[in-house]
C-alpha cells in the first residue's frame, strides 16, 4: 500500500521569506535577540518605545564600549518599529547599511556597536525558540523560579536602574534534619513547596529566585519597611503551610535578612551580603524570624 504523505505548504512573506507557521497559542512580545557580538543570546522584550545605550537606565541597557551612551531609540510607528540613531559615535547600521532613523522591520538586523541585534515578532518560530531556551537557562529545575545566574543578573540590571531596591535572603530551617528524617525526595517537596510560595506572594515584577540548596532570595524595586513587611508575610505562609510524608507530618520554617540599597552601595552584591549578614544574624538569634539590616 501506498504510505500516505501529508501535502505541506511553506508559506512566504511579499519578499518570498519563508514564515513560521502560526500556533494559536503564540503571540510573544516583539523582541529584539543579540544574535552576534557581546551578550549573544540576550532578549529584550520590546515596549512602544525603548533607548538602547551603554547608560544605566537605559530600557535596553548594553554595557559595552563599542555602544554609545544612548546609541538609538526604537519606536512603534505605524503599526511597525522606527529607529532613530541618537549621534551614536559607532553609527547604527540596519543589514549592513548605515541610517539616521529609519524603520526596522521583522527580521531585520540592528547593529549597535559590535553587537548584532535581530528583530523578531510575535508569532515567528525564532522568537518561540529563543524564549524556550531563555526560559531553560533562567530558571531552576526544581522549583520553576529564577536559578541563580538569571537572579543574579537581574540584580544587576536592576542596580542600574532602580534607586529604590530591596533584597530579602532566606534560607530554611534545620533543612539538613528535614532530609534526614524524612528523606531526600521529601526535602525536593519541601523545597518546592517554598518555590510556589515565593512565586504566589511576590508577583512581577519583583523576583524570587533560588540560589542554592535550601538558600531563596527576593529581588525588589520597594523600600526597606515594605520589603520587610513583604518578608514577615512569606515568614507566616512558610510557617503555615501544610506538607506531610507518608501520614508524618513535615514542619517548616524560614529565617529571613532584609536589605536595601544606600547611596554608598558601588553594586547589587553590597545589597546582597548585608542582607546575607541580617539573616545569619536571624538564624543566630533563634530561627523563623525576619531581621532588617543593622
Ligand atoms: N533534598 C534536597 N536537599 C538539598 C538540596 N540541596 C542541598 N540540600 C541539603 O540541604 C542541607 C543544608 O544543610 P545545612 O547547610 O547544614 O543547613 P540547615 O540544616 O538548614 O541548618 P540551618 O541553616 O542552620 O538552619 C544539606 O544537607 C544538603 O545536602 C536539594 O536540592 N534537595
Amino acid at each position: 500500500m501506498e504510505p500516505k504523505t501529508v501535502p505541506s505548504r511553506i508559506l512566504t512573506d511579499h519578499t518570498m521569506r519563508v514564515q513560521a507557521p502560526t500556533l494559536a497559542a503564540e503571540n510573544r512580545p516583539w523582541c529584539l535577540v543579540v544574535v552576534a557580538g557581546p551578550m549573544v543570546g540576550s532578549r529584550f522584550e520590546l515596549a512602544d518605545a525603548v533607548t538602547i545605550g551603554r547608560e544605566a537606565g537605559t530600557e535596553i541597557h548594553l554595557p559595552e564600549p563599542s555602544v554609545s551612551r544612548r546609541h538609538c531609540h526604537v519606536f512603534r510607528k505605524r503599526g511597525g518599529f522606527w529607529v532613530n540613531d541618537l549621534g551614536a559615535t559607532n553609527p547604527v547600521r540596519i543589514n549592513g547599511m548605515q541610517v539616521k532613523s529609519s524603520p526596522l522591520l521583522e527580521g531585520d538586523v540592528l547593529i549597535v556597536g559590535d553587537l548584532m541585534l535581530k528583530l523578531l515578532g510575535p508569532n515567528s518560530a525564532e522568537n518561540a525558540m529563543v524564549a524556550a531556551l531563555h526560559d531553560q537557562a533562567s530558571k531552576d529545575v526544581l522549583t520553576g523560579i529564577a536559578n541563580r545566574r538569571h537572579f543574579r543578573a537581574e540584580m544587576e540590571r536592576a542596580f542600574t536602574q532602580h534607586s529604590d531596591l530591596a533584597l530579602i535572603a532566606l534560607d530554611v530551617d534545620h533543612f539538613k534534619s528535614i532530609n534526614d528524617r524524612f528523606g531526600h525526595p521529601a526535602g525536593d517537596k519541601v523545597l518546592t513547596a517554598v518555590g510556589a510560595t515565593l512565586r504566589r506572594h511576590c508577583p512581577p515584577p519583583a523576583l524570587p529566585g533560588r540560589i542554592g540548596g535550601e538558600e531563596f532570595a527576593v529581588l525588589l524595586a520597594a523600600n526597606h519597611a515594605e520589603a520587610c513587611a513583604l518578608a514577615e508575610q512569606l515568614r507566616a505562609a512558610i510557617e503555615a503551610l501544610q506538607l506531610e510524608d507518608e501520614g508524618r507530618e513535615i514542619r517548616v520554617t524560614a529565617s529571613f535578612g532584609v536589605a536595601s540599597r544606600r547611596p554608598v552601595d558601588a553594586d547589587a552584591d553590597a545589597i546582597y551580603a548585608r542582607a546575607d549578614a541580617a539573616l545569619y544574624e536571624a538564624k543566630r538569634s533563634g530561627r523563623n524570624r525576619v531581621l532588617g539590616e543593622a
